[in-house]
């Protein structure tokens, strides 16, 4: 078990507990109310007991009914009190608590957003969705119940001590002799509390996580296709089981304590009792100061449990906060530099070259991008990739301002890797990515953005109206802009036709739109952010001809005037191209354009004519896909 599970590192990072009190800082005020209140619930727990032997003594038995009246009249004033501190501390501990759990959620959901790619293909997401839930809220009892909780338990402790004593320093005597039985095994069980507390995080996250990954769409479908529902229940079943064995040890162990001091109640009210009793019979006491004393004992022992487990509980919480930061303090490997700048505007509106100066690169190994304990647990993590060599070996190329260059290789070449620099989903680990002759770690994230488009293969829609996906793109786009957008992108007639037009609801559990039409739409949203530089990864699947026209009529309109670069995988679009470069074993092998490659007779002509050749049937016709069977691509 990797990254701190239940036989792993239990300990709390130095630190942890001087980070916390910033966040508690901001809710100081409610803070000091919180523990005025607390104090004063104290002082009312150790006052009613001493109400009761007075009533008994000094009313009841000299039959004086004013003092009786008195009395309970100020019993009645004590419980109001008690009511309302209650109501305060609920409402004070509640408001810290979730106004602490907003605080640390949204900071955590800031900082992943910004890291890079690399950590989101590596993290499990419901490892990630976990920490942001369960363990902020565990973190949240650290400021809210124990502050709370530490004052009220200590004050009570010392006013209801105290009050024993005045009253009968034997009895006080005899009951304190039970307190150790109290602690000792609270510290011992604190400590095994803490441990199971991560433990048992660690394992319900991965259990969330495999149902995360089995049941959407995607994962869905490759357990029909391929999963044996015996094995995966098996394998679902070894995670659910050791979340219910950890489940049990946890219950069990909180128990114990609890057990531990129904059974020291017992005895001690036994001692108390027959010790009391002689001496009342002996008048060293009253009647009512031993009803008093017994009552104050019974209301030492849930502070002195709290005082047991108030270690247990802070190492409990701390883990959880130990957890949070751990995820704030990942550096993310791809950042915007402190003075960076916005890519200046070309004045003539025409779109920037991007430049690849000498890109060699190669992808993070895990360290260098993700937590251990986001990954999943039981399988080695797998060959660390930075070690398999390099993904780019010195790439030199520009891709001309406002023209098409085309990317083509054989699949692994690289030419994903070499997209994937230009949006600085990772930077190269040397050389240099241009763009309008900046270096891309120069310019602002979000300028970078503005700048850039990409539309993968399989573009992604969220879960929600068209609309709402286009409008991501671009949040102030009108409606006729929608249309328009979806007009160019060829897709208007589809949208049309829906049932709720622009509001139909699409992405994974939406309405199904083909492999054709996702990407059209994807396309609309380009067009609507209006980037001067496109990366476009063509579509491999097969269209059938009215796709594939409209498609192909989509990219012109997308791809016009701007800075493009594309993995072609169509021949039009390979024809079209003003630059092709040949990527084979991450360098570029050939570029040039399409006649002058084949005349070449090297790389390209091979994948043209062993890859490529189907397509000299369909080129007088409509466009043909290429490549999307074979390894060239
Ligand atoms: N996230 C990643 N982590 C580690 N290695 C990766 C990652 N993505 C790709 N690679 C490796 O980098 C190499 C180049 O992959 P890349 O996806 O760039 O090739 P490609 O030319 O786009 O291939 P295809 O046409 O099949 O998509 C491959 O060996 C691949 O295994």
């Amino acid at each position: 078990m990797r990254g701190g599970g239940p036989e792993g590192n239990s300990g709390i990072r130095p630190g942890t507990i001087q980070r916390i009190f910033p966040y508690a800082k901001r809710y100081r005020l409610r803070l000091s109310f919180l523990v005025g209140a607390s104090a004063l619930s104290a002082l009312v727990t150790a006052a009613s007991p001493l109400l009761f032997g007075i009533v008994i003594d000094k009313g009841i038995v000299p039959g004086k009914t004013d003092v009786v009246v008195w009395v309970a009249a100020a019993l009645l004033a004590l419980a109001l009190v008690d009511a309302l501190t209650q109501y305060f501390q609920a409402k004070l501990s509640a408001q810290i608590g979730e106004g602490l759990v907003y605080d640390l959620r949204t900071q955590v959901f800031r900082h992943v957003q910004a890291q890079p790619i690399g950590f989101f293909t590596r993290a499990q997401t419901g490892s990630l969705v976990s920490r942001l839930n369960t363990d902020v809220i565990g973190a949240q009892q650290a400021v809210t119940v124990l502050m709370a909780e530490t004052v009220n338990t200590v004050l009570t402790l010392v006013l209801v001590l105290g009050a024993m004593f005045y009253l009968s320093w034997q009895l006080s005597l005899v009951a304190l002799l039970i307190v150790p039985i109290f602690l000792i095994p609270g510290k011992a069980i604190g400590r095994r509390m803490q441990h199971l507390a991560r433990g048992s995080m660690q394992l319900n996250a991965e259990m969330g996580s495999l149902m995360n990954e089995r049941f959407n769409v995607a994962g869905a479908m490759l357990n029909k296709l391929f999963g044996n529902p015996a094995r995966e229940t098996e394998y679902f079943a070894e995670r659910a089981g050791a979340v219910r064995d950890i489940g049990v040890k946890t219950n069990v162990t909180a128990q114990m304590l609890g057990i531990i001091m129904g059974v020291t109640a017992s005895v001690t009210l036994a001692l108390l009792f027959g010790f009391g009793g002689a001496l009342v019979i002996n008048d060293v006491i009253a009647v009512g100061t031993l009803v008093s004393l017994v009552t104050l004992v019974g209301r030492l022992y849930t502070p002195i449990q709290q005082l047991s487990s108030v270690q247990a509980n802070a190492m409990t919480a701390l883990v959880s906060f130990d957890r949070v930061f751990e995820i704030l303090d990942l550096d993310p490997l791809v950042k915007e530099r402190p003075g960076a700048v916005d890519l200046p505007s070309d004045p003539a509106d025409a779109a920037p070259e991007v430049h690849f100066d000498g890109v060699s690169f190669r992808y993070p190994s895990a360290g260098e991008v993700a937590l251990a304990s986001l990954e999943s647990t039981d399988h080695a993590r797998g060959p660390e990739r930075s070690d398999e060599g390099w993904v780019l070996d010195g790439i030199d190329f520009r891709a001309p301002a406002g023209k098409l260059t085309a990317l083509v290789g054989r699949s692994g070449a690289g030419k994903t890797t070499i997209t994937n620099l230009m949006p600085r989903f990772y930077d190269p680990v040397s050389g240099t990515v241009r763009i309008g002759g900046h270096d891309l770690r120069d310019l602002t994230m979000q300028s970078l953005q503005d700048t850039i488009g990409v539309v993968t293969q399989d573009a992604h829609l969220f879960h929600d109206t068209i609309r709402a996906n286009l409008l991501y793109a671009r949040t102030d786009a009108t409606e006729p802009d929608l249309v328009e957008a979806c007009r160019a992108a060829q897709v208007w007639d589809v949208v049309e036709a829906l049932p709720n037009g622009l509001d139909t609801v699409v992405g994974d559990r939406g309405f199904r739109l083909s492999g054709g039409e996702k990407q059209r739409i994807a396309l609309a949203r380009l067009l609507l952010k209006a980037p001067p530089v496109v990366v476009l990864d063509e579509a491999t699947a097969h269209l059938d001809a009215e796709s594939e026209v409209a498609i192909q009529q989509a990219l012109k309109t997308a791809l016009r005037g701007r800075t493009s670069v594309v993995i072609a995988h169509r021949l039009s679009t390979i024809r079209e191209a003003d630059q092709i470069l040949v990527i084979d074993d991450g360098r570029v092998r050939e570029r040039g354009t399409h006649e002058q490659l084949l005349a070449a007779g090297d790389l390209y002509a091979d994948l043209y004519y062993t890859q490529f050749a189907r397509q000299a049937v369909g080129e007088s016709g409509d466009d043909v896909v290429l490549g999307a069977a074979g390894p060239a691509t």
